[in-house]
Protein backbone atom coordinates (compact mmCIF):
# COMPACT_ATOMS: atom_id res chain seq x y z
CA UNK A 1 0.00 0.00 0.00
CA UNK A 2 1.63 3.44 -1.30
CA UNK A 3 1.35 6.31 1.36
CA UNK A 4 -1.68 8.69 1.51
CA UNK A 5 -1.56 12.39 1.07
CA UNK A 6 -4.29 13.64 3.44
CA UNK A 7 -3.40 17.24 2.43
CA UNK A 8 -0.38 18.79 0.34
CA UNK A 9 2.73 17.55 1.76
CA UNK A 10 1.24 15.92 4.37
CA UNK A 11 1.17 11.70 4.18
CA UNK A 12 -0.12 8.68 6.30
CA UNK A 13 3.28 6.62 6.68
CA UNK A 14 2.14 4.03 8.86
CA UNK A 15 1.61 -0.08 9.14
CA UNK A 16 -1.63 -2.04 9.02
CA UNK A 17 -1.48 -5.83 11.24
CA UNK A 18 -4.14 -7.38 9.14
CA UNK A 19 -3.06 -10.26 11.76
CA UNK A 20 -3.67 -8.91 15.38
CA UNK A 21 -6.64 -10.62 17.14
CA UNK A 22 -4.92 -10.05 21.03
CA UNK A 23 -4.10 -6.69 21.94
CA UNK A 24 -3.32 -7.20 25.79
CA UNK A 25 -6.32 -9.45 26.38
CA UNK A 26 -8.82 -7.01 23.90
CA UNK A 27 -9.91 -9.11 20.87
CA UNK A 28 -8.90 -7.26 17.82
CA UNK A 29 -11.06 -9.26 15.69
CA UNK A 30 -10.63 -6.65 12.68
CA UNK A 31 -7.13 -6.34 12.96
CA UNK A 32 -5.37 -2.76 13.43
CA UNK A 33 -3.42 -0.29 12.24
CA UNK A 34 -0.69 1.87 13.50
CA UNK A 35 -0.56 5.49 11.61
CA UNK A 36 2.23 7.34 11.49
CA UNK A 37 2.30 10.77 9.57
CA UNK A 38 4.59 12.55 7.98
CA UNK A 39 4.94 15.99 7.08
CA UNK A 40 6.99 17.71 4.37
CA UNK A 41 8.32 21.26 5.60
CA UNK A 42 11.06 22.94 5.90
CA UNK A 43 11.72 20.77 8.96
CA UNK A 44 10.55 17.36 8.00
CA UNK A 45 8.50 15.69 10.98
CA UNK A 46 7.41 12.39 11.54
CA UNK A 47 4.15 12.32 13.74
CA UNK A 48 4.77 8.98 16.13
CA UNK A 49 6.20 5.81 14.79
CA UNK A 50 4.86 2.25 14.26
CA UNK A 51 5.38 -1.08 16.54
CA UNK A 52 8.69 -2.34 15.95
CA UNK A 53 7.58 -5.12 13.84
CA UNK A 54 6.55 -3.19 11.69
CA UNK A 55 9.17 -1.09 11.03
CA UNK A 56 10.57 -1.32 7.80
CA UNK A 57 7.01 -1.15 6.19
CA UNK A 58 7.09 2.15 7.77
CA UNK A 59 10.36 3.23 6.53
CA UNK A 60 9.41 1.48 3.13
CA UNK A 61 6.58 4.09 3.07
CA UNK A 62 8.56 7.04 4.40
CA UNK A 63 11.13 6.49 1.66
CA UNK A 64 8.77 6.58 -1.24
CA UNK A 65 8.46 10.46 -0.32
CA UNK A 66 11.85 11.51 1.02
CA UNK A 67 15.22 9.68 2.27
CA UNK A 68 14.45 8.70 6.01
CA UNK A 69 17.92 10.22 7.35
CA UNK A 70 16.20 13.81 6.20
CA UNK A 71 13.69 13.58 9.19
CA UNK A 72 14.32 16.15 11.52
CA UNK A 73 11.51 15.78 14.10
CA UNK A 74 10.03 12.23 15.36
CA UNK A 75 6.83 13.42 17.31
CA UNK A 76 6.48 10.91 20.13
CA UNK A 77 2.65 11.43 21.41
CA UNK A 78 2.63 8.18 23.29
CA UNK A 79 5.44 5.94 24.62
CA UNK A 80 3.41 2.54 24.35
CA UNK A 81 5.64 0.45 21.95
CA UNK A 82 2.21 0.37 19.44
CA UNK A 83 3.02 4.39 18.60
CA UNK A 84 7.11 4.65 19.89
CA UNK A 85 8.48 0.61 18.85
CA UNK A 86 10.24 1.83 15.60
CA UNK A 87 12.07 4.73 17.27
CA UNK A 88 15.36 2.79 17.40
CA UNK A 89 15.39 1.85 13.40
CA UNK A 90 14.18 5.25 12.61
CA UNK A 91 16.91 7.02 14.66
CA UNK A 92 19.78 4.87 13.65
CA UNK A 93 18.81 6.31 10.13
CA UNK A 94 18.10 9.98 10.81
CA UNK A 95 20.96 10.70 12.95
CA UNK A 96 20.13 14.02 13.40
CA UNK A 97 16.46 13.62 14.07
CA UNK A 98 15.05 15.49 17.53
CA UNK A 99 12.74 13.54 19.50
CA UNK A 100 9.81 15.53 21.00
CA UNK A 101 7.74 14.69 23.71
CA UNK A 102 6.22 15.59 26.97
CA UNK A 103 8.22 15.44 30.58
CA UNK A 104 6.57 11.85 31.38
CA UNK A 105 7.08 10.71 27.10
CA UNK A 106 11.06 11.55 28.33
CA UNK A 107 10.60 9.18 31.10
CA UNK A 108 8.63 7.06 29.18
CA UNK A 109 10.93 6.68 26.27
CA UNK A 110 14.20 6.14 28.54
CA UNK A 111 12.93 3.43 30.45
CA UNK A 112 12.02 1.66 27.10
CA UNK A 113 14.93 2.44 24.87
CA UNK A 114 17.73 2.94 27.06
CA UNK A 115 19.07 5.42 25.04
CA UNK A 116 19.98 9.13 24.60
CA UNK A 117 18.38 10.49 21.73
CA UNK A 118 18.42 14.06 21.47
CA UNK A 119 15.33 14.94 22.82
CA UNK A 120 13.03 18.11 23.07
CA UNK A 121 10.64 18.23 26.03
CA UNK A 122 7.26 20.24 25.39
CA UNK A 123 4.84 21.54 27.17
CA UNK A 124 1.05 21.78 26.89
CA UNK A 125 0.36 24.82 24.94
CA UNK A 126 3.53 25.39 23.49
CA UNK A 127 4.27 25.59 19.79
CA UNK A 128 7.09 24.09 17.60
CA UNK A 129 7.53 25.69 13.74
CA UNK A 130 7.97 23.57 11.04
CA UNK A 131 7.88 25.96 8.59
CA UNK A 132 4.68 26.91 6.72
CA UNK A 133 3.07 25.50 9.37
CA UNK A 134 2.93 25.37 13.22
CA UNK A 135 2.48 22.34 15.57
CA UNK A 136 0.47 23.21 19.05
CA UNK A 137 0.94 20.67 21.81
CA UNK A 138 -1.83 19.80 24.14
CA UNK A 139 -0.71 17.23 26.80
CA UNK A 140 -3.19 14.91 27.53
CA UNK A 141 -2.01 12.95 30.72
CA UNK A 142 -3.84 9.48 31.52
CA UNK A 143 -5.76 9.19 27.93
CA UNK A 144 -4.75 7.36 28.51
CA UNK A 145 -0.80 6.85 29.98
CA UNK A 146 1.00 9.60 31.78
CA UNK A 147 2.61 10.51 28.88
CA UNK A 148 0.13 11.13 26.02
CA UNK A 149 0.16 14.01 24.27
CA UNK A 150 -1.19 15.59 21.20
CA UNK A 151 -0.94 17.77 18.78
CA UNK A 152 -2.70 20.05 16.15
CA UNK A 153 -1.64 22.03 13.18
CA UNK A 154 -3.74 25.17 12.60
CA UNK A 155 -2.82 25.81 9.09
CA UNK A 156 -4.28 22.50 7.77
CA UNK A 157 -7.11 22.03 10.64
CA UNK A 158 -5.64 18.46 11.33
CA UNK A 159 -5.19 17.17 15.33
CA UNK A 160 -3.28 14.41 15.35
CA UNK A 161 -4.59 12.54 18.58
CA UNK A 162 -2.83 9.07 19.03
CA UNK A 163 -5.27 6.89 20.68
CA UNK A 164 -8.33 9.58 21.27
CA UNK A 165 -10.72 8.65 18.98
CA UNK A 166 -8.78 5.50 17.45
CA UNK A 167 -10.58 2.08 16.57
CA UNK A 168 -8.84 -1.19 16.24
CA UNK A 169 -9.53 -1.97 12.17
CA UNK A 170 -7.07 -2.73 9.38
CA UNK A 171 -7.90 -1.20 6.16
CA UNK A 172 -6.79 0.07 3.51
CA UNK A 173 -9.38 2.46 3.43
CA UNK A 174 -7.82 5.81 5.74
CA UNK A 175 -10.29 8.21 5.90
CA UNK A 176 -14.04 7.23 8.04
CA UNK A 177 -16.37 8.34 5.08
CA UNK A 178 -14.85 5.35 2.65
CA UNK A 179 -15.57 2.83 5.22
CA UNK A 180 -19.07 1.52 7.10
CA UNK A 181 -20.11 3.91 9.40
CA UNK A 182 -21.57 1.49 11.43
CA UNK A 183 -19.23 -0.55 11.96
CA UNK A 184 -16.14 2.37 12.77
CA UNK A 185 -18.44 3.68 15.11
CA UNK A 186 -19.34 0.57 16.79
CA UNK A 187 -14.99 -0.15 16.61
CA UNK A 188 -14.47 3.37 18.42
CA UNK A 189 -16.68 2.71 21.03
CA UNK A 190 -15.24 -0.61 21.88
CA UNK A 191 -11.74 0.64 21.75
CA UNK A 192 -13.24 3.52 24.49
CA UNK A 193 -14.41 0.61 26.73
CA UNK A 194 -11.62 -0.93 26.87
CA UNK A 195 -9.03 1.37 26.75
CA UNK A 196 -9.84 4.88 27.45
CA UNK A 197 -13.09 4.13 29.97
CA UNK A 198 -11.10 4.49 33.27
CA UNK A 199 -10.36 8.17 32.24
CA UNK A 200 -13.46 10.08 31.74
CA UNK A 201 -12.55 13.14 33.95
CA UNK A 202 -9.23 13.30 31.87
CA UNK A 203 -11.21 12.73 28.33
CA UNK A 204 -13.56 15.77 29.66
CA UNK A 205 -10.64 17.89 30.01
CA UNK A 206 -8.97 17.18 26.87
CA UNK A 207 -12.77 17.67 25.18
CA UNK A 208 -12.65 21.32 27.02
CA UNK A 209 -8.85 21.81 25.56
CA UNK A 210 -9.28 20.77 21.85
CA UNK A 211 -13.28 22.85 21.60
CA UNK A 212 -11.26 25.91 20.95
CA UNK A 213 -10.08 24.46 17.87
CA UNK A 214 -10.94 24.69 14.67
CA UNK A 215 -10.64 20.54 13.54
CA UNK A 216 -11.85 19.32 10.04
CA UNK A 217 -9.56 16.00 10.43
CA UNK A 218 -8.57 14.14 13.01
CA UNK A 219 -5.59 11.82 12.18
CA UNK A 220 -6.34 9.19 14.90
CA UNK A 221 -2.92 6.72 15.79
CA UNK A 222 -5.38 3.78 15.19
CA UNK A 223 -7.52 2.85 12.19
CA UNK A 224 -9.72 5.61 10.25
CA UNK A 225 -8.90 9.10 10.04
CA UNK A 226 -12.21 11.16 10.62
CA UNK A 227 -12.77 14.11 8.32
CA UNK A 228 -16.32 13.09 7.40
CA UNK A 229 -18.05 11.99 10.86
CA UNK A 230 -16.43 14.73 13.50
CA UNK A 231 -18.94 16.26 15.25
CA UNK A 232 -19.83 12.65 15.78
CA UNK A 233 -17.31 11.25 17.62
CA UNK A 234 -17.17 14.18 19.88
CA UNK A 235 -20.74 13.62 20.85
CA UNK A 236 -19.91 9.91 22.07
CA UNK A 237 -16.77 10.84 23.53
CA UNK A 238 -18.35 13.78 25.66
CA UNK A 239 -21.44 11.11 26.23
CA UNK A 240 -19.32 8.08 27.37
CA UNK A 241 -17.04 10.07 29.19
CA UNK A 242 -19.66 11.76 31.18
CA UNK A 243 -20.53 8.30 32.32
CA UNK A 244 -24.23 8.54 31.16
CA UNK A 245 -26.38 5.77 31.08
CA UNK A 246 -29.42 4.15 29.51
CA UNK A 247 -32.55 2.22 30.46
CA UNK A 248 -30.58 -1.00 29.63
CA UNK A 249 -29.43 -3.94 31.53
CA UNK A 250 -26.14 -6.36 30.70
CA UNK A 251 -26.86 -9.67 32.28
CA UNK A 252 -22.88 -11.45 31.89
CA UNK A 253 -23.05 -15.60 33.81
CA UNK A 254 -20.81 -18.41 33.28
CA UNK A 255 -22.49 -22.19 33.93
CA UNK A 256 -21.95 -25.75 34.73
CA UNK A 257 -25.47 -27.26 34.03
CA UNK A 258 -27.49 -24.24 32.98
CA UNK A 259 -29.03 -23.49 35.96
CA UNK A 260 -27.21 -20.13 36.27
CA UNK A 261 -28.24 -19.69 32.57
CA UNK A 262 -32.01 -20.42 33.70
CA UNK A 263 -31.34 -17.79 36.74
CA UNK A 264 -30.12 -15.09 33.86
CA UNK A 265 -32.76 -15.36 31.30
CA UNK A 266 -35.48 -14.68 34.47
CA UNK A 267 -33.10 -11.97 35.14
CA UNK A 268 -33.41 -10.37 31.59
CA UNK A 269 -37.42 -10.67 31.66
CA UNK A 270 -37.74 -9.19 34.36
CA UNK A 271 -36.14 -6.15 33.38
CA UNK A 272 -37.70 -6.67 29.74
CA UNK A 273 -41.06 -6.20 31.96
CA UNK A 274 -39.72 -3.31 33.60
CA UNK A 275 -38.54 -1.16 30.37
CA UNK A 276 -35.58 -2.30 29.93
CA UNK A 277 -33.65 -2.87 26.94
CA UNK A 278 -31.70 -5.78 27.70
CA UNK A 279 -28.44 -7.77 26.90
CA UNK A 280 -27.39 -11.79 27.44
CA UNK A 281 -24.10 -12.26 27.39
CA UNK A 282 -22.67 -16.22 28.22
CA UNK A 283 -19.60 -16.06 29.27
CA UNK A 284 -17.68 -19.15 27.65
CA UNK A 285 -19.12 -17.45 23.84
CA UNK A 286 -18.43 -14.21 24.63
CA UNK A 287 -14.88 -12.11 25.04
CA UNK A 288 -15.06 -9.66 27.68
CA UNK A 289 -13.85 -7.11 25.93
CA UNK A 290 -17.21 -7.12 23.90
CA UNK A 291 -19.07 -7.08 26.75
CA UNK A 292 -17.22 -3.79 27.93
CA UNK A 293 -18.94 -2.46 24.52
CA UNK A 294 -22.31 -3.29 25.91
CA UNK A 295 -21.70 -2.44 29.46
CA UNK A 296 -20.56 1.23 28.38
CA UNK A 297 -23.60 3.01 28.50
CA UNK A 298 -25.52 0.35 30.63
CA UNK A 299 -27.50 1.23 34.06
CA UNK A 300 -27.78 -2.07 35.40
CA UNK A 301 -24.63 -4.84 35.07
CA UNK A 302 -25.69 -8.61 36.72
CA UNK A 303 -22.85 -10.81 36.52
CA UNK A 304 -23.80 -14.73 37.78
CA UNK A 305 -22.08 -17.57 38.33
CA UNK A 306 -22.95 -21.58 40.19
CA UNK A 307 -20.31 -22.25 42.83
CA UNK A 308 -17.74 -24.55 41.79
CA UNK A 309 -15.04 -25.35 44.76
CA UNK A 310 -16.37 -22.72 47.10
CA UNK A 311 -15.85 -19.97 44.20
CA UNK A 312 -16.91 -18.05 41.56
CA UNK A 313 -16.03 -20.40 37.72
CA UNK A 314 -12.45 -18.75 36.85
CA UNK A 315 -14.30 -17.04 34.02
CA UNK A 316 -16.14 -14.92 35.94
CA UNK A 317 -13.59 -13.87 38.55
CA UNK A 318 -11.64 -12.70 35.39
CA UNK A 319 -14.42 -10.75 33.90
CA UNK A 320 -14.74 -8.99 37.38
CA UNK A 321 -11.31 -8.42 37.46
CA UNK A 322 -11.16 -6.75 33.79
CA UNK A 323 -14.49 -4.99 34.65
CA UNK A 324 -13.00 -3.53 37.84
CA UNK A 325 -10.38 -2.45 36.27
CA UNK A 326 -12.13 -0.27 34.06
CA UNK A 327 -14.24 0.63 36.74
CA UNK A 328 -17.43 2.16 35.14
CA UNK A 329 -18.80 4.82 36.87
CA UNK A 330 -22.66 5.37 38.29
CA UNK A 331 -23.52 1.80 37.83
CA UNK A 332 -25.72 -0.56 39.45
CA UNK A 333 -25.54 -4.16 39.62
CA UNK A 334 -27.15 -7.47 40.79
CA UNK A 335 -25.26 -10.70 41.71
CA UNK A 336 -26.91 -14.12 41.05
CA UNK A 337 -25.80 -17.95 40.42
CA UNK A 338 -26.91 -21.26 41.78
CA UNK A 339 -25.18 -23.16 44.17
CA UNK A 340 -24.90 -26.88 45.50
CA UNK A 341 -24.47 -26.16 49.25
CA UNK A 342 -21.81 -23.57 50.53
CA UNK A 343 -22.68 -21.42 48.10
CA UNK A 344 -20.23 -18.84 47.84
CA UNK A 345 -19.65 -17.41 44.07
CA UNK A 346 -22.72 -14.93 44.47
CA UNK A 347 -21.39 -13.37 48.09
CA UNK A 348 -18.14 -12.94 45.95
CA UNK A 349 -19.47 -11.55 43.02
CA UNK A 350 -21.46 -9.12 45.24
CA UNK A 351 -17.86 -8.25 47.38
CA UNK A 352 -16.25 -7.78 44.10
CA UNK A 353 -18.84 -5.74 42.15
CA UNK A 354 -18.86 -3.68 45.23
CA UNK A 355 -15.27 -3.16 45.19
CA UNK A 356 -15.32 -2.07 42.14
CA UNK A 357 -17.80 0.92 42.43
CA UNK A 358 -21.11 -0.51 41.78
CA UNK A 359 -23.78 -0.45 43.72
CA UNK A 360 -25.07 -3.76 44.11
CA UNK A 361 -29.02 -3.84 44.29
CA UNK A 362 -29.91 -7.71 45.05
CA UNK A 363 -28.23 -11.15 45.26
CA UNK A 364 -30.09 -14.28 44.06
CA UNK A 365 -29.21 -17.23 45.02
CA UNK A 366 -31.34 -20.56 44.57
CA UNK A 367 -30.07 -24.39 45.30
CA UNK A 368 -29.48 -26.44 42.45
CA UNK A 369 -32.03 -26.42 40.18
CA UNK A 370 -34.31 -23.80 39.97
CA UNK A 371 -38.01 -24.39 39.21
CA UNK A 372 -40.72 -22.29 38.08
CA UNK A 373 -42.29 -21.25 41.53
CA UNK A 374 -38.50 -20.32 42.65
CA UNK A 375 -37.84 -18.33 38.93
CA UNK A 376 -41.17 -16.74 39.19
CA UNK A 377 -40.78 -15.55 43.16
CA UNK A 378 -37.85 -14.28 42.09
CA UNK A 379 -38.94 -12.07 39.39
CA UNK A 380 -41.43 -10.68 41.03
CA UNK A 381 -39.10 -9.69 43.89
CA UNK A 382 -37.12 -8.61 41.34
CA UNK A 383 -39.12 -6.39 39.74
CA UNK A 384 -40.15 -4.41 43.04
CA UNK A 385 -36.95 -3.31 43.12
CA UNK A 386 -36.35 -2.38 39.62
C1 LIG B 1 -17.13 -29.72 40.17
C2 LIG B 1 -18.22 -29.10 41.00
C3 LIG B 1 -17.90 -28.43 42.16
C4 LIG B 1 -18.88 -27.83 42.94
N1 LIG B 1 -18.53 -27.17 44.06
C5 LIG B 1 -19.49 -26.59 44.81
C6 LIG B 1 -19.14 -25.91 46.00
O1 LIG B 1 -17.99 -25.84 46.41
N2 LIG B 1 -20.13 -25.30 46.70
C7 LIG B 1 -21.43 -25.34 46.28
O2 LIG B 1 -22.27 -24.73 46.92
N3 LIG B 1 -21.78 -26.01 45.18
C8 LIG B 1 -20.85 -26.63 44.42
N4 LIG B 1 -21.18 -27.30 43.29
C9 LIG B 1 -22.60 -27.44 42.94
C10 LIG B 1 -23.03 -26.44 41.87
O3 LIG B 1 -22.86 -25.12 42.33
C11 LIG B 1 -24.48 -26.72 41.55
O4 LIG B 1 -24.56 -27.95 40.87
C12 LIG B 1 -25.14 -25.64 40.74
O5 LIG B 1 -26.52 -25.87 40.63
C13 LIG B 1 -24.56 -25.57 39.33
O6 LIG B 1 -25.12 -24.49 38.67
P1 LIG B 1 -25.04 -24.40 37.08
O7 LIG B 1 -26.08 -25.32 36.53
O8 LIG B 1 -25.32 -22.96 36.75
O9 LIG B 1 -23.69 -24.80 36.68
C14 LIG B 1 -20.24 -27.90 42.53
C15 LIG B 1 -20.53 -28.57 41.34
C16 LIG B 1 -19.56 -29.13 40.57
C17 LIG B 1 -19.92 -29.82 39.28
Amino acid sequence: MQPVELKKDIYWVGAIDWDLRNFHGYLTQRGSSYNAYLIIDEKITLIDTVKGLFADELLDRVSKIIDPSKIDYIVSNHVEMDHSGSLPKILELAKNATVITSPNGLNGLKAHYKKNWNFKIIKSGEHLSLGKRTLEFILTPMVHWPDNMVCYIPQEKILFSNDAFGQHIASTERFDDMYSFEVVMEEAKKYYANIVLPYGTQVQNVLKSVSGLDIKMIATSHGLIWREHISKIVEEYTKWASNKTEKKAVIVYDTMWNSTKKIASKIQQAFEDKGYKTILKNLQTNHISDIMTDIITSEYICVGSPTLNNNMMPNTAGFLTYLKGLAPKNRKAIAFGSYGWGGQSIKQIADALTEAGFKVEDNIKINYIPNREDLNKMIELLKEKL
